[in-house]
């Protein structure tokens, strides 16, 4: 048996304490392959950030363990995590992206550049094209809309193959063309790299193309669906979630 490139085990979340204390997460067991694509999908409020951004090595869980390409990162002090996150993980997230005062270019060559490496520019230049930014590359962050920002985010990914990358939202803020055009790519890079792709959204239609969609209502996972997955299979099944006929308690 292989070792999913991505593991939570029982992973409990909470925020804030007391009578205040809400339960994100309530008890997370769930694997992520190589070179799969999983849409995470449920009702706001339900975890899917809080279950990415635990995945990722941003949040610490409660309780349970996270285990990225191998790595335990409740082994990891602060630094491990900062570097593990750069090296291994790719992030296409709208609020936690790029560094504003680099170019475009230079955001997409940051990760390998901290680790030492210098990547060609006709790679960099390469990625950039690959997602429709060939001619924005001197441009800086706020001189790009978000999904601009997200495409770049995910030039980066083009470049660096971290084991994997999360997306969230990526293509919340997109017209129909260019989500078509995002969603593509990260399909691409699970059917041409092997990589592994986890990405919350809303949007039947996104998670659609994805290998698999897990469905989390009140901070655990209620509905898996794999196989022949269409828009229209996704929106029923997460009609149901939402209308509390699949649920925790069924
Ligand atoms: N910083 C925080 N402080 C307190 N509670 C929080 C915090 N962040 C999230 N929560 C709570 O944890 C639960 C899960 O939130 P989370 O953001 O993971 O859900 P989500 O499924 O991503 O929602 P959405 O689709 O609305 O973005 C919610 O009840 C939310 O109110």
């Amino acid at each position: 048996m292989t070792t999913p490139t991505v593991l939570l085990d029982d992973v409990r979340a909470v925020y804030g304490a007391g009578t205040r204390q809400v339960t994100a997460l309530a008890g997370v067991t769930v694997g992520f392959d190589r070179g799969t694509f999983t849409a995470v999908m449920g009702p706001s409020g339900s975890g899917k950030s809080t279950l990415l951004h635990c995945a990722a090595g941003l949040d610490r869980p409660a309780a349970g363990t996270v285990t990225v390409d191998g790595t335990r990162l409740d082994d990891l002090d602060e630094d491990a995590l900062t570097r593990l996150r750069r090296d291994r993980i790719g992030f296409v997230f709208q609020a936690f992206n790029l560094v504003s005062t680099l170019t475009a270019a230079q955001n997409v060559a940051l990760p390998q550049r901290l680790a030492g490496r210098r990547p060609a520019d006709d790679d960099v230049a390469a990625a950039l094209t690959a997602v429709g930014l060939g001619d924005r590359a001197d441009h800086r962050p706020s001189e790009l809309s978000g999904g601009e920002q997200q495409r770049v985010a995910l030039a980066r990914a083009l470049i660096s193959r971290p084991a994997v990358v999360f997306a969230d939202e990526p293509t919340g803020a997109l017209d129909s063309s260019t989500s078509r055009q995002v969603l593509g790519l990260l399909r691409a890079l699970v059917d041409e790299h092997a990589q592994t792709v986890v990405m919350v959204t809303h949007d039947p239609v996104a998670a659609a193309w994805a290998d698999r969609v897990v469905i989390l209502a009140d901070g655990r996972i209620v509905d898996e669906l794999d196989g022949a997955i269409t828009a229209e299979t996704v929106a029923a099944r997460t009609a149901a979630v939402e209308a509390g006929v699949v649920g925790p308690s069924c």
